[in-house]
């Protein structure tokens, strides 16, 4: 009898690659971010990557980070990567479900991540670990009883020829 093919990706490698290949398509110079909500029962819900909203062009919005006026940089106007998968979701309920995300999600997603159900957050990175932004996120996740798991790479190399 022919057997099965024995070097396939895991569910974890799935998820986190879909994550990361949503990040590709971000336009952030410097931090690309993407993520990838999944069921219970391991299928993909919805997508997302940092960007601006619809209408927001691109090429207009500033992308900058270090302006001293707010009003041009980025931050005013990105979604992140986290809230876009949210928001681009078109069933009913995320209720009971998991998002893989390449970066740990800041205080702003951690509210929406609660209040849509999502209930195992698995991150690949978390850079901005000590920021207040990113530890108010885990104070009001983890008193939500939302799992952080962090991800172990494989190191596994997955290649895609487009
Ligand atoms: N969990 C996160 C964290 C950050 N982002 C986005 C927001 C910005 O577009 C970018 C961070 O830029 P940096 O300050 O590193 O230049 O990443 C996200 O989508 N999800
Ligand atoms: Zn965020």
């Amino acid at each position: 009898m022919t057997e099965k093919r024995k070097d396939y990706i895991s569910w974890d490698e799935y998820f986190m690659g879909v994550a990361e290949l949503s990040a590709m398509r971000s336009k952030d110079p410097s931090t690309q971010v993407g993520a990838c909500i999944v069921s219970q029962d391991n299928k993909i819900l919805s997508m997302g990557y940092n960007g601006f909203p619809k209408g927001c062009s691109d090429d207009e919005f500033p992308w900058g980070k270090g302006c001293e006026d707010p009003y041009e940089t980025k931050y005013f106007y990105s979604t992140h990567s986290e809230l876009n998968a949210i928001l681009n979701y078109r069933g009913g309920s995320l209720e009971g479900s998991k998002l893989y995300v390449t970066l740990f999600p800041c205080n702003e997603c951690a509210k929406a991540i609660i209040q849509c159900g999502i209930k195992m957050i698995i991150y690949a990175d978390d850079k901005y670990g000590d920021t207040p932004a990113v530890r108010a996120s885990k104070r009001m996740l983890l008193s939500a009883g939302v799992e952080l798991v962090p991800y172990k790479r494989t190191g596994r190399k997955l290649e895609v020829i487009v």
